[in-house]
């Protein structure tokens, strides 16, 4: 059986009850349009003017405004709802955590993703250095969906193939991203693509896409691409709605076809 996903694209701001309002709208009109699970992008609840401004508005795990929203949409609209990233509070009063919460049709917790890789990049006037302000993940993230197994990656994890192999077979990878518009424009869709292909499984992306109120410009281009490669939707810019199938029967000929997950030797 086919289902459809969604990916929500936005261009955050450092305004918490502003993103939260627009992850409103923009999530409805996924639901709207079919979407039975659907993923908000990366530092979606909040892109503060510095990188420390999140560490204000982080939440204990299971209470604040933030996860008030995510369980209550879920359950209203009978969606998968897989946050994005928003920032938790962690041991360290100076740095969050980073993490996807998922939230299931009946608005309760079903999993959870802390970001394993912290980006770090330094080219002319640009420089992110996520270490300074987040405490690393340790786990990996797969989660039980009515179409299979979900793993759950964050942004930079994209780089690292090792970490997609090490989740086993999946149906679906979901990748909420806040690339930069320059290393986006360079590595984006193909480092997606070629996950897609080497797992031979869905991978739905949801990004930053625009320039961001602290100068930060981002890529954009969230999709969905299928098990073969091909991008099957694509938003380039702006805020907005990315929606798709998911089509078991199309992966599973992909998987007979092209056995490639069972020629693995290591
Ligand atoms: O890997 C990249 O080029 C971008 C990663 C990034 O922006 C992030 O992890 O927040």
């Amino acid at each position: 059986m086919r289902h459809t996903v969604a990916a929500i694209q936005m261009i955050s701001s450092p305004s918490v009850p502003d993103n939260i309002a627009t992850a409103d709208r923009l999530v409805r009109h996924a639901a709207a349009a079919g979407a039975l699970l659907v993923l908000l992008p990366e530092y979606w609840a909040i892109m503060g003017i510095n990188d420390a401004d999140k560490v204000a508005v982080a939440e204990p795990l299971g209470q604040g405004p933030i996860q008030d929203f995510m369980a209550g949409l879920a359950k209203e609209l009978g969606i998968w709802l897989i946050g994005g990233t928003l920032p938790l509070a962690s041991s360290d009063p100076l740095k969050v955590v980073n993490t996807t919460l998922v939230y299931s049709p009946q608005g309760e917790s079903a999993g959870r993703y802390d970001k394993i890789h912290l980006f770090g990049f330094s080219q002319g006037n640009e420089s992110y250095n996520e270490s300074k302000t987040i405490v690393p993940g340790k786990n990996l993230g797969v989660l039980d969906a009515p179409f299979g197994k979900v793993g759950m990656s964050v942004c930079y994890d994209l780089r690292f193939p090792e970490l997609f192999r090490a989740m086993g077979p999946v149906s679906l990878i979901v990748l909420p991203a806040a690339f930069t518009y320059t290393t986006g424009q360079a590595h984006w869709e193909i480092l997606l693509r070629a996950r897609a292909i080497e797992n031979q499984c869905y991978v739905l992306a949801a990004a930053q896409g625009g320039m961001h109120p602290n100068g930060r410009r981002t890529w954009g281009h969230s999709m969905l691409i299928d098990p073969w490669g091909t991008v099957k939707s694509v938003l380039a810019e702006g805020e907005g709605v990315v929606t798709g199938e998911i089509d078991p029967a199309f992966m599973e000929g992909v998987r007979q076809s092209l056995p490639a997950l069972k020629h693995r030797t290591m």
